[in-house]
């Protein structure tokens, strides 16, 4: 059944989503770029679970454990975690997906402890679901028979509360027409191509590239060859090994970046370009580097200025003006 679920901005990196799992709610970390869902369980040690929330599957009447199955998940930004597996009855909203393939931590890395997510929920396509022997589809895949239209909805504005609609579009996110491109799911990414992007009004081309659809992720990733192109139109900005990235005086005048999704693009205004405070009167930008291969990373900063529409039928992206 179609719903929409509210999606809270945390310490200005995530939006967290309110999420029953066998009746326990969950703040859960909803990313597009992977396909595990998995929550901090009773199993990690107690020390990893101070400050989170966590998912007793002996307290749940609904749990069943998937006898011998687990999961091994490492992000890209080099955090991870592992652990078995189960089903359980998750709600999102208003949807509710009964035999939900369910990840219980036995292991988090570092950074999920002091993050405040208490887990996340893949999006991406099962394609890439680390759980072995068999590979477990995501709440989406499992959802879709029972929505209007198979597709998901993220509404994720700046510093305020958003969300995520399952089985619709919701035209009082967005204004004017939402603008879709075909969705290359082979590496089980909402990928497509994104040959071209627009430093204010200078056009570049990045022949090969694609863009994925992230909101695992919270900036903009990009080669380093458009992440130089930016910044040599920032005076005074520059890479500082010590923040992590390419920082500029807070009083910078930015251009805007407009992105290649298939054949249009979509113009992120230059105040959603600084991050924020990196350290005194330096801030940090929200334009960074992917660092090697041609996978551009689309990530929440996008969502700030876009709802974005993931359709299984096609599949396809959509975004539109929010
Ligand atoms: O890992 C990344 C983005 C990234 C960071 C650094 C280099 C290249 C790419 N995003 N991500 C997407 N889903 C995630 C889930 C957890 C942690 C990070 C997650």
């Amino acid at each position: 059944q179609d719903g929409s679920a509210t999606a809270v901005p945390s310490d200005g990196v995530e939006y967290l989503v309110s999420t029953s799992v066998g009746g326990q709610s969950l703040n859960l970390d909803f990313d597009t770029g992977s396909a595990d869902l998995w929550v901090f369980s009773s199993e990690l040690p107690s020390s990893d679970l101070s400050g989170h929330s966590y998912y007793t599957s002996s307290d749940s009447s609904t749990f069943q454990s998937l006898s011998g199955y687990t999961w091994d998940i490492s992000y890209a930004d080099g955090s991870g975690a592992s652990g078995n597996v189960g089903t359980d009855t998750v709600v999102i909203g208003g949807t509710t997906v009964e035999g939900q393939a369910v990840e219980l931590a036995e292991k988090v890395s570092s950074t999920f402890v002091s993050d405040a997510a208490d887990g996340l929920v893949g999006l991406a396509f099962s394609s890439i679901n680390t759980v072995s022997p068999t590979p477990q589809s995501t709440f989406f895949e499992n959802a879709q028979s029972s929505l209007d239209s198979p597709l998901f909805a993220a509404y994720l504005p700046n510093n305020a509360d958003g969300a995520y609609d399952f089985g619709y579009t919701d035209d009082s996110k967005y204004s004017g027409d939402i603008t879709y491109t075909d969705v290359d799911s082979s590496n089980g990414f909402w990928e497509y191509p994104s040959t071209s992007y627009k430093v204010g009004s200078t056009t570049h081309s990045q022949s090969g590239y694609t863009g994925i659809s992230d909101t695992g992720t919270t900036l903009i990733l990009m080669g380093d060859s458009a992440v130089t192109a930016y910044y040599d139109q920032v005076s005074g900005s520059s890479y500082d090994s010590s923040q992590g990235g390419y920082v500029f005086d807070c009083s910078a005048d930015l251009p805007t970046l407009s992105i290649s999704i298939g054949g249009n693009y979509a113009t992120i205004p230059a105040s959603l370009l600084n991050f924020g405070t990196a350290s005194g009167s330096s801030c940090f930008g929200s334009l960074q580097s992917v660092g090697s291969g041609t996978q551009n990373i689309y990530g929440d900063v996008f969502f700030n200025a876009f709802y974005g529409v993931f359709d299984a039928s096609g599949p396809s992206f959509g975004f539109a003006t929010v």
